[in-house]
């Protein structure tokens, strides 16, 4: 049986805490030089691919938003060998004719947070990766096309409104969001997407829409009441989604997302100090 040498990364957001569809799993924990990660990471396989899950917000779903250690938690995939990761996210529909149930690829960000840490490269490297297509167009293919064979409605891109949370929005907010042409909203996928294009690993992302956030007049406001009971009724299709999608996220890529560090580090490989090689080594050793 051919085995595929790429490592692929599961983020899983609300409601999907675990993947029964991982085989042979082992729990690792790791230390990392930004500290504590989500939870263990747990690798195992899928059929004949390596894949390493991560609950975002850890079993039992204990870290907010705002607290999430996006750093830990992606230098961790790296640190596994990780080169693709494909993430599930529970958002809120900005769009009437996105339903709740219908999934998203997403294709763009705006970013509405506060409270984040959202680069690597501090402390003596200066590092400026392109993010105008802040994910993988090559993730986004695969999902979009083993979405369109589950029978879910899939949306062909649309831009994510990363807010701060933890509290959801109010209704002027909603009604802004709107008006700028955004489609979904969330409070995590921004800082993931642009840790990963740090580390040079692919990212994309399947929204799935669980309410109708508060701008609509037919329906209430979002509660988390809603959001789980929308999720429970369809994560088996977002489960299904990733098991056709694994598979054909391990060919060789063809995007940018795995050199993007190339030509970004803007800082003289002489001066920088011996903190910032340890603390960064995994991610720049390569390039300085
Ligand atoms: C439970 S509603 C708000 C919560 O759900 C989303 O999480 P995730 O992206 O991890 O699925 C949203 O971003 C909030 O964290
Ligand atoms: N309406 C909403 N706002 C922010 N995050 C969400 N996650 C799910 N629904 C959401």
């Amino acid at each position: 049986m051919h085995t595929s040498d790429t490592v692929v990364g599961i983020i899983g957001g609300s409601g999907l805490y675990q993947m029964d569809a991982i085989h042979d799993l082992e729990e690792i924990h790791i230390a990392t030089p930004f500290g504590e990660p989500s939870d263990a990471f747990l690798r195992g396989r899928m059929g004949d691919t390596t894949v390493v899950f991560l609950p975002r917000h850890g079993r039992g779903h204990r870290v907010s938003p705002s607290e999430l250690n996006f750093r830990a938690n992606i230098w961790g995939m790296k640190k596994l060998g990780v080169s693709r990761i494909l993430s599930v996210s529970a958002v809120g529909s900005l769009k009437e004719e996105i339903v709740p149930g219908d999934f998203v690829i997403v294709d763009q960000f705006i970013d509405r947070t506060r409270h984040r840490v959202d680069t690597f490269y501090t402390g003596g490297v200066v590092a400026h990766v392109m993010f105008a297509d802040p994910f993988c167009p090559n993730l986004r293919e695969a999902l979009v096309a083993a979405a369109g064979s589950t029978g879910v409605k899939v949306h062909d891109g649309g831009t994510y409104v990363n807010m701060e949370g933890p509290q959801f929005s109010t209704r002027a907010e909603s009604k802004l969001y709107r008006s700028w042409g955004a489609d979904v909203i969330g409070m995590t996928n921004l800082q993931e997407a642009k840790l990963a294009r740090e580390a040079e690993i692919c990212y994309a992302t399947i929204a799935m829409a669980t309410d109708y956030d508060c701008w609509h007049e037919g329906h209430d406001a979002v509660t988390v009441e809603q959001v789980v009971a929308t999720m429970h009724a369809n994560v088996d299709h977002a489960r299904d989604v990733l098991m056709k999608a694994v598979p054909a996220v391990t060919s060789a890529p063809t995007c940018g997302c795995q050199s993007a560090l190339a030509h970004a580090i803007m800082t003289d490989p002489t001066t920088i100090p011996d903190e910032a090689r340890d603390r960064l080594g995994l991610l720049i050793d390569k390039y300085v």
